[in-house]
């Protein structure tokens, strides 16, 4: 091993790299890309290593998660590597009975909608989820100077799927208890706090060099709740993650009237789906942050000029911003063609050099 590539050395380079310094709102080379849901279905060597193995049990094996997220990195080059895993692993790994169903999402056995249920919340230690720990090791290794992205779902949407038992467009039974016993579901969101604060705690100390924090169906709230119901928990675990000095990410759909209380939530960087522009967007966030986003992805299915144009919209409504990180407004969609997301790669790289 050379002085270069001695871990110390690797560790500058990947503070260097051009994710974390746009995290940080510093100059780039280019505008770094990732996206969100890269590893997974749309990718055929994806499906061939997860052929019979169950999404939950395939997170808890370390040699796989590696392998998987390796393979958009290898693939599109992408600029930073996110962890393979799911929003429910630490509730499934401090014994809530749940199961992620192919094509439904996550179902929890038995809801938690009762204060006697809150004493199946029990607290998140790292023992819990050694294989993460494992996987986390190994990847670091492999990444080089590649950055990887660890992540928790948000106290929000966890309750979401805890409270309703499965995926829900109206979010009714979250809602009613939100409404209905305020200092319940306070409880609730405190103690789901503490478990993503934990879970991301493991994944800084494996050695991720940012986070993000999905609260991915938040954008159901008015402002207004969103501040006095949802805040001071999302708060509490980036408060919890501050002092490792990684950027936090914050990050939802159909969030443009949140913005503002996303960014003051405590993240460094705030992720923007497809409905507002980013220049916009930074009005609504504010100064001293950064932001992420936002091609739509279902316009990956269109056309490459399409494509094209429609990146280089993103590209000129950010091209004010002080840090931008290029991503899609939400997940990859599962049937999306991945030759199109490593063209997507290559034109932001190119048209961003400087
Ligand atoms: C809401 C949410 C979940 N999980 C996640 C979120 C937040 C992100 C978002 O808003 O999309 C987060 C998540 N889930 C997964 C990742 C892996 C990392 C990556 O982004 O590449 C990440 C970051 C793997 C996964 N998580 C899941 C898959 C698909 C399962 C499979 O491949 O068999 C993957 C790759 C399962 C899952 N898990 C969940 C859903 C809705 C689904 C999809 C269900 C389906 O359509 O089959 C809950």
């Amino acid at each position: 091993m050379s002085a270069i590539d001695s871990p110390s050395g690797q560790q500058t380079k990947t503070y260097d790299s051009a994710f974390l310094k746009a995290c940080r709102r510093e100059p780039v080379p280019h505008t770094p890309v990732w996206f969100m849901r890269q590893a997974g279905r749309s990718l055929p060597e994806y499906l061939k290593v997860r052929e019979g193995i169950p999404m939950l049990e395939s997170c808890m094996r370390p040699e796989l998660v590696t392998e998987i997220t390796l393979q958009p990195v290898r693939r599109h080059k992408v600029d930073a590597a996110i962890f393979f895993s799911d929003i429910v692993v630490p509730l499934k790994a401090i014994g809530i009975d749940l199961d992620i169903k192919p094509g439904v999402g996550p179902v929890v056995a038995e809801p938690i909608r009762r204060r006697a249920d809150l004493d199946r919340l029990r607290a998140l230690t790292p023992d819990d989820v050694r294989y993460v720990t494992e996987a986390i090791g190994m990847l670091t290794g492999e990444l080089g100077a590649t950055p990887l992205i660890g992540f928790a779902g948000a106290p929000f949407t966890l309750a979401s799927y805890l409270v309703e038992g499965g995926p829900s467009r109206n979010h009714e039974h979250t809602k009613a208890l939100m409404y209905g016993d305020p200092e319940l579901w306070a409880e609730l969101l405190d103690r789901l706090a503490d478990i993503t604060a934990a879970f991301l705690k493991v994944q800084i100390e494996a050695g991720a060099s940012a986070v993000q924090l999905f609260d991915s169906w938040v954008g159901a709230l008015a402002p207004a709740d969103y501040r006095r119901s949802v805040m001071p928990a999302s708060a509490k675990v980036f408060r919890a993650v501050e002092g490792y000095g990684v950027p936090r990410i914050h990050f939802g759909v159909g969030t443009g009237e949140l913005l503002g209380l996303m960014g003051e939530a405590g993240a460094d960087v705030v992720g923007v789906d497809w409905r507002v522009p980013l220049d916009e967007a930074a009005r609504r966030v504010g100064p001293g942050k950064a932001l992420q986003g936002n091609l739509d992805p279902a316009v990956l299915f269109s056309t490459r000029e399409a494509v094209e144009t429609k990146t280089r919209e993103v590209l000129d409504a950010a091209a004010g911003l002080e840090g931008h990180v290029f991503n899609l407004g939400h997940g990859v969609l599962p049937t999306t063609d991945p030759d199109a997301l490593t063209r997507l790669v290559e034109y932001v790289h190119t048209h961003t050099a400087r």
